[in-house]
């Protein structure tokens, strides 16, 4: 535990993760490539991203059962070569079902990555040190999305397609030969996937039942749930219009202040790791606070007079990169009030709840656009689709996520410090008592 070999075992599953982001993001610089090759619509192109978006929500639960039976170097090596045969296909379509098929693959794939990563520290760590793991893992998939910014998009545009989009596909063979050699379960002598003394149901849906039924894992869900949402929505959809066509940015300053945010959360998560490994009884009122910060950001930018000024976006941006990592302590929860051996089910089930949100958001802030561009058309005005006056009204849908969020996470809470209080005798005050008795301690 915590060796040299540990290191190396999680540095490959990492590479694994970092190469189903690249796998991911890889179609959001190729759309213009994309709708030139298929000759179809920005609409109808959008299907290729919510579809691989769908797949990896629903696959989340069924992964994390399959997870828990086979173990993660099966499920990261079955995700590797599954993204990689799906950007072949992808690097050989001529026509977009045969391009979607191809990224209901990636998503597959993608969706056996993170859990299996987050799972596999779990067999190789021992200590704090294992809730910062997560972060760790969850900053470097960001080198993915950097990596398809910028050698990914230049590539494309130096070979074409084909030729680009085949070699992620060998990426992704590289990283499952990596896999298969490095990444084990478990040390040796280690049983390898260890039982614990808690007593499970037998049977994989019992077990299922009982780990949703955990007030800790619907902690995570719930976190994951508020956080992860909102910077999803901006980063993968709604973003760039809003920057570019609601507030009249020029592209490259857009996309400078969606950097911010990729950028923010590579800082920021490892800072929130040390933070959850150092104060484990607090996670939930950092996960709360962030999302009194969404809040409140949120709510100057829609409600400022005209347009919100750059220093209030960059603050946004900013915020936005905190709440990434924040979604993260969502697994932290499903470890600690989890046994090992439903630790998968656990993350799979966590890992549901913000990618549900994203997914059921992006649409309804487009379904929202268009009824007020409608509504001011009717009532004589003269109003554009992206404009700013439709933004902020759309974007105030994000409210719901975050408040309910909020809600569900106090309630949560309530139900696991009740757990903690009978089961293990540990009483978990209000966070201001505790700021008084630590000042009050400093002072004598
Ligand atoms: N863009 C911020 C990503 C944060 C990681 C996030 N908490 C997460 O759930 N990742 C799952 C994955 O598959 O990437």
């Amino acid at each position: 535990m915590n060796s040299a070999r540990s290191w190396v075992v999680w540095g490959v599953g990492a590479l694994a993760y970092i190469a189903a982001i690249l796998h991911r993001s890889s179609l959001g610089v190729a759309v213009p490539d994309a709708a030139a090759r298929f000759e179809v619509q920005a609409a109808l192109l959008s299907t290729l991203g919510a579809v691989q978006l769908a797949v990896y929500a629903v696959m989340q639960i069924p992964v994390g059962v399959l997870l828990d039976r086979y173990g993660p170097r099966v499920l990261i090596a079955s995700g590797a070569a599954i993204m990689a045969a799906g950007q072949l296909v992808v690097a050989l379509a001529e026509d977009l079902p045969v391009a979607v098929a191809g990224r209901v693959l990636v998503g597959l794939g993608d969706a056996a990555t993170f859990i299996s990563v987050i799972r596999l520290q779990a067999g190789w760590f021992r200590g704090p040190i294992v809730a910062q793991m997560s972060q760790w893992t969850a900053t470097a998939g960001q080198l993915g999305q950097l990596l398809s910014v910028v050698p990914f998009a230049w590539l494309l545009h130096q070979v074409g397609w084909t030729l680009s989009f085949g070699s992620l596909a060998i990426v992704g063979a590289v990283a499952l030969v990596l896999v298969l050699v490095l990444v084990f379960d478990s040390p040796k002598g280690e049983p390898p996937l260890a039982t614990g003394s808690i007593e499970l149901p037998q049977g994989w849906w019992p077990r299922l039942l009982s780990t949703l039924r955990r007030p800790g894992t619907q902690l995570g869900l719930w976190t994951h749930f508020a956080l992860l949402a909102t910077p999803n929505m901006f980063m993968l959809f709604w973003g760039y219009p809003m920057l570019v066509d609601g507030l009249g940015y020029e592209r490259t300053a857009a996309a400078g202040l969606l950097s911010i945010t990729v950028v923010t959360g590579m800082v920021v998560g490892p800072i929130i790791g040390i933070a959850t490994a150092r104060f484990p009884l607090r996670r939930s009122n950092l996960v709360l606070a962030i999302v009194g910060l969404l809040v409140v950001t949120w709510a100057l930018v829609v409600g400022w007079p005209e347009r919100p000024p750059a220093w209030l976006l960059v603050v946004l941006v900013v915020v936005l990169g905190i709440a990434g990592p924040g979604s993260t302590v969502g697994f932290d929860f499903a470890r600690t009030f989890n046994p090992l051996r439903t630790l998968g089910a656990a993350n799979g089930v966590v890992n549901v709840g913000g990618f549900a949100a994203s997914f059921a958001m992006m649409p309804v802030v487009g379904l929202v656009l268009d009824l007020v561009h409608h509504a001011r058309l009717d009532a004589g005005e003269e109003a554009a689709l992206y404009d700013w006056a439709g933004f902020r009204i759309a974007l105030c849908v994000q409210f719901v996520v975050l408040v309910l969020g909020a809600v569900m996470i106090l309630r949560a809470r309530r139900r696991t410090r009740l757990q903690l209080r009978e089961e293990e005798g540990i009483e978990v005050g209000p966070v201001w008592r505790a700021i008084a008795r630590w000042l009050r301690d400093r002072r004598a």
